[in-house]
């Protein structure tokens, strides 16, 4: 069997060795040019696993080989060596098409594990073209159902970035997919057999941010027993996704630019660095710009998060894609469910489904189906049975709430007076009086005023997070922690 062959494009003779001797020693061999001429004339020759070439060479830049490999169509992953610090020049190199980049001085531990990822690429299996429109690849589906144009294109987008590392921003609103899409390019890529690790960056107390990210070391602080990893080196190898990335607070931002620049992180506690290898898909519903433009977030972490944009449409554009989410939903529900077929809509309630605006997206359709799953007859699922009308509360009905997080507006306990028959007595207290715990004070408040927007919405977890302010995925934390249950 012939090993992988490499062409490494460097005119520093140094340099060009190092990186010869590395590979050989990886067992792969090695082709070495010292001009975009002769790469070219080395291209045209010979197939290539993996093109590594530096960005200044004496007769033009990495970036225009960058270019051509990426147009040729030959699927040859290429990645390039940058001047240490240039976030530029890396930047533009994979929105070019570009696998992945090396920072100088290059960490052999580092290219190393770029080569075997960018092995991983050039298996036949993984590069295979996708099937009919692009929803199928080796067998793989995307699981981001829609029939709609916008949707082909975007998962057609999924399969072509699936194959780098290059990070990827996913912006939409609340469940319109952003987390399936972030799944779907981890499962198409060559990391799929590594960890998928999503974090919602909303739901971590700031205290506890840094050693969540980087993990720590036992005993670097009280309660700390044990060793721990954190995310990075959870999702190494694989994909790490931050959710709510905007809510990120700024030391924080500071720390994760410098985990993605050196792509190394240092536990809690560690004196050494550890390396990591890890793509990042993020996602937000807000508008990270703006968040730039206001100073909450790092315009430099937003442009190294921000090199290729996925954007999903909310459901309410894309209206033709009903159906068949509809169908598969159902077909899920009744997987689980007693029902022996799957339930079916009228026409009537397809059309009325088709004319709403559905603020919480596919998450919401899913609610307002396995809602009207209960209500049908027979299986059947009638224009009733879906319930549309009641699209949230309207405003003079709105309980006034407190604002989370805000313990002083917290403890003088507004809702007491505004739905006693709900408060319990535990937390009526007098101005003058103080909770023997705090904690668990705020904990109980927390739970009732939760429970309170689950009780006005109907245990539609979509409409309480609107009514509180807070996203879907952070409501789900909270009544996870406050231990809080339909059947509360
Ligand atoms: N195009 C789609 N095809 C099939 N299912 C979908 C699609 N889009 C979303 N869903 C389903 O809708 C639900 C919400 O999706 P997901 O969690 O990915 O949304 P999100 O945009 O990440 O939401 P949030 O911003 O609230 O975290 C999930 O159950 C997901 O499987």
């Amino acid at each position: 069997m012939t090993s992988p062959r490499i062409l490494v494009v460097d005119d520093e003779a140094h340099l060009r060795e190092l990186l010869e001797i590395t590979l050989i020693k990886m067992g792969l061999d090695v082709d070495s040019a010292d001009s975009l001429a002769s790469a070219r004339t080395y291209l045209a020759q010979n197939a290539y696993a993996l093109v590594l070439t530096d960005m200044r060479l004496p007769d033009g830049l990495g970036i225009e080989l960058v270019r051509e490999v990426t147009a040729s169509g030959k699927n040859i992953p290429i990645a390039v060596i940058t001047a240490y610090g240039s976030a530029d020049n890396a930047v533009v190199a994979l929105k070019a098409g570009a696998f992945d980049y090396l920072s100088k001085p290059v960490a052999l531990d580092q290219l190393r594990l770029m080569v075997q990822s960018a092995l991983r690429v050039g298996k036949p299996a993984d590069t295979s073209a996708p099937q009919s429109g692009s929803a199928v690849r080796s067998g793989n589906a995307l699981r981001l159902l829609g029939q709609s144009a916008t949707m082909q294109e975007l998962r057609a987008q999924i399969v072509r970035l699936a194959r780098s590392m290059a990070p990827v921003a996913i912006t939409g609103e609340s469940g319109s997919g952003k987390e399936l899409a972030a799944r779907d390019i981890h499962a198409l890529s060559p990391r799929a057999d590594k960890p998928f690790v999503a974090v919602n960056c909303g739901a971590i107390p700031e205290a506890l941010m840094e050693a969540e990210f980087f993990g720590y070391r036992k005993g670097a602080f009280t309660g700390a027993a044990e060793d721990r990893e954190g995310f990075f080196q959870a999702a190494n190898g694989g994909t790490l996704m931050l959710d709510e990335v905007a809510d990120l607070p700024l030391p924080m931002q500071v720390k994760l630019l410098r985990a993605i620049q050196e792509r190394r992180v240092r536990k809690v506690g560690a004196t050494m660095e550890e390396v990591v290898d890890v793509r990042l898909v993020s996602a937000t519903h807000q508008n990270l710009a703006e968040c730039v433009e206001s100073g909450r977030f790092r315009q430099d972490l937003y442009y190294r998060l921000n090199v290729i944009e996925l954007k999903l449409p909310p459901l309410r554009e894309r209206l033709d894609d009903i159906g068949q989410l509809v169908e598969t939903i159902l077909g899920r529900l009744s997987s689980f469910g007693s029902h022996a077929a799957p339930a079916v809509l009228t026409q009537a309630a397809l059309a009325a489904l088709r004319t709403y605006s559905f603020p919480g997206n596919v998450r919401e359709l899913e609610n307002i189906l396995e809602r009207a799953l209960a209500f049908a007859n027979d299986g059947v699922i009638e224009v009733a049975d879906l319930g549309l009308k009641v699209t949230g509360l309207s405003p003079v009905e709105k309980p006034i709430l407190p604002e989370l997080g805000d313990e002083i507006q917290v403890s003088t306990v507004p809702i007491v007076a505004a739905t006693p028959g709900v408060v319990g007595a535990e937390m009526a207290l007098s101005a003058s009086e103080l909770p023997s715990s705090l904690p668990t004070h705020l904990d109980d408040i927390e739970r009732n005023i939760i429970r309170q927007a689950l009780a006005r919405t109907h245990f539609n977890r979509t409409k309480a997070a609107d009514l509180l302010g807070i996203s879907f995925r952070q409501l789900r934390y909270r009544m996870q922690r406050l231990s809080i249950h339909e059947q509360d």
